[in-house]
């Protein structure tokens, strides 16, 4: 007698703990992924929820592990920052719907005092602290600026007025954090959003990895229409 085929393994999505989380639950739900309630608790130590569908569950990580979380295919899918994209630049990643959430940009800002004086188009070499070394580089790099690259993994304002960098990279949204620490925006590198990613092999081998591509880009598209 032949044995029931076991149910294959829930297609995992990875969602980043943090700013986007807030952003994110809304279009989760309006793709019809419903989350057990503690998935939106920040309180709660748990990393990984069910969701309404046995078939979807959800695991809550941090932003820059989600890129590495997809492209190994331990989670199918993912939410995750283009600024993140940018900095690793995964060949496994497929990257198929903007989500029109997380809007922010990644600059280069340096003290108010010395942006009065120092005209960016004479720079040679530049000393900057960042979490984003391999984007900025590739921008210093394509105008022919050395750039010497302190990577940091937050609190990167404090880096100029400590003498550990003359300037830094980092995301910008409202520019009060840059404000509040004497710091000034000088160039834009790109502007930020996040984006649906998907493991490029999972989208080939499992069956609801598509539907549910397709079930985000709708989502989007209504809350744009709204
Ligand atoms: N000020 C902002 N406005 C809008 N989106 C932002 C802003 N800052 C960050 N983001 C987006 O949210 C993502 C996560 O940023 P966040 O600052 O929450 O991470 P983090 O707290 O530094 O991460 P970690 O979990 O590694 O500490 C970023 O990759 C970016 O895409
Ligand atoms: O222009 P603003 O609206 O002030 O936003 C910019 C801030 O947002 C991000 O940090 P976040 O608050 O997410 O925390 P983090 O410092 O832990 O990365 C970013 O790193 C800036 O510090």
């Amino acid at each position: 007698m032949s044995q029931p085929s076991p149910s294959p393994s829930p297609i995992v999505i990875a969602v980043p703990k943090g700013r986007i989380l807030a952003e994110a639950l809304p279009l989760l739900a309006a793709a019809g992924v419903v989350p057990e309630p503690a998935f939106g608790d920040e309180k709660s130590r748990a990393l990984r929820f069910r969701t309404q569908d046995p078939g979807i569950e959800l695991i809550r990580v941090r932003a820059f592990d989600v890129a590495t979380f997809v492209a190994h295919g331990a989670a199918q899918l993912g939410i995750v920052g283009s600024d993140v994209l940018a900095e690793f630049d995964y060949a496994e990643l497929y990257a198929p719907v903007d989500l029109d959430i997380g809007h922010c940009r990644l600059s280069v800002a340096e003290p108010a005092d010395l942006a009065a004086s120092n005209d960016p188009r004479g720079w040679s070499h530049v000393r900057v602290a960042t979490k984003y070394p391999h984007v900025t580089a590739g921008y210093f790099a394509r105008r022919g600026v050395q750039a010497e690259c302190i990577k940091l993994n937050g609190a990167m304002e404090l880096a100029p007025t400590l003498g550990l960098a003359t300037r830094i990279v980092d995301l910008v949204s409202s520019g009060r954090t840059l404000q509040e620490n004497g710091l000034v925006e000088v160039e834009r590198i790109m502007q930020v959003s996040a984006r649906l990613v998907v493991n490029r092999a999972a989208m080939k081998t499992r069956a609801h990895v598509f539907p549910l591509v397709e079930a985000f880009r709708a989502a989007v598209d209504r809350a744009r229409a709204a």
